[in-house]
């Protein structure tokens, strides 16, 4: 039967099932092979921009997908709509989240929960707030990968506010597309579900953390750390308390600073790019901003940053900082 979903019956809430008639252009493409368990997108989407990407990661994994509806429809006037997205964003910062349309009574079947939004004012867009404000005991647990479509703001402060909002579910690296990369979709989209992917299957220790908090002049960003010696003994030494670092700029491409501990090294031939976290010669901490090629030692990635703007947005621009480590 159809009605043993994890979907409250009688709620308004169906999720679109892959094999769905109707379904428009979202014929399956080949599924990534060796998929843990199965995975439901959630999305919400005003003007399309966010559906698109949720459609192309429905396409790729050949999973359903449900769009979060806000219970009042927005104004299709733009300015009223501006006007009403300001209002709630700003009832939800004195914890009063607007009423969502849809209910997803259990997640038992999803062991990943994609979830989408635009960017509102640097936010996360309201109804998705609202929606995993009432969900967050059901998602305990479970798998997010957050996705953002934006115009050109970075995401860290949405990040930010989905980790509060579900405190007790894992996050995986970020996928964010801006104007200038909504057009580079699909290849973008395939390649973060095939790192998503080989990061679940090589998790030997999945109650570990993989995620580095950054704090930059008061202002924290995430990252996603890789899996290497050289990450288990920076957490080690994180376990122990948060790290601070002075760094400079170098080569237009990077800040640098020393460590003040030396870390096993598992340097590779590694072409860098905006948001990657790299060991350099054992002792030294770099973030990059630009491209480079050396031999390395990959730490992790910053989430949702794709191009040196963006890195160097989070950096607080060119000069020296302090960026101060913790899990
Ligand atoms: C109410 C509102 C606020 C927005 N605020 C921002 C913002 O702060 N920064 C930004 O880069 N884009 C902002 N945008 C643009 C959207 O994030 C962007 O167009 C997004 O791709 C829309 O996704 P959608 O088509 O799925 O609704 C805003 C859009 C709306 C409607």
């Amino acid at each position: 039967g159809t009605d043993d979903g994890p979907f409250a019956p009688g709620q308004p809430s169906q999720p679109e099932t892959p094999g769905k008639p109707g379904g428009d252009d979202d014929e399956p493409a080949e599924p990534l092979p060796g998929g843990r368990g199965r995975s439901l997108v959630l999305y919400c989407s005003r003007t399309g921009n966010t559906e698109r990407v949720a459609r192309q990661i429905r396409t790729v994994l050949d999973c359903d997908m449900l769009e979060v509806e806000p219970a009042v429809p927005y104004e299709d006037d733009y300015n009223a709509m501006l006007e009403r997205a300001q209002e709630e964003l700003a009832a939800i910062r004195q914890g009063d989240y607007p009423a969502v349309a849809t209910y997803v009574e259990h997640f038992d079947d999803y062991d990943t929960v994609f979830v989408g939004y635009p960017i509102w004012y640097g936010s996360m867009a309201s109804p998705m707030q609202a929606f995993l404000y009432a969900h967050a005991s059901e998602l305990a647990g479970k798998r997010i990968a957050l996705f953002a479509t934006s115009g050109s703001s970075g995401v860290s402060a949405s990040v930010g506010e989905a980790r509060s909002l579900c405190p007790d579910a894992e996050f995986t690296e970020v996928l964010h597309l801006t104007q200038n990369t909504l057009e580079e979709t699909e290849p973008r989209v395939t390649a973060w579900l095939e790192r998503l992917e080989a990061n679940d299957n090589d998790s030997e220790e999945p109650m570990q953390t993989n995620t580095l908090e950054l704090t930059v002049e008061g202002s924290t960003f995430t990252a996603t750390l890789e899996e290497n010696s050289s990450t288990q003994a920076l957490k080690e030494r994180l376990a122990q308390g948060p790290l601070s670092i002075r760094m400079s700029d170098y080569g237009d491409m990077e800040k640098v600073g020393s460590l003040g501990i030396s870390l096993p090294r598992n340097d590779r031939q590694t072409t860098t790019g905006p948001g990657d976290l790299i060991l350099y010669q054992g002792d030294s901490f770099v973030i990059y901003y630009d491209t480079n090629s050396w031999n390395f030692t990959r730490l992790g990635r910053v989430d949702g940053v794709a191009t040196r703007e963006e890195m160097l947005d989070l950096l607080g621009g060119v000069g020296e900082i302090t960026v101060t480590l913790s899990l």
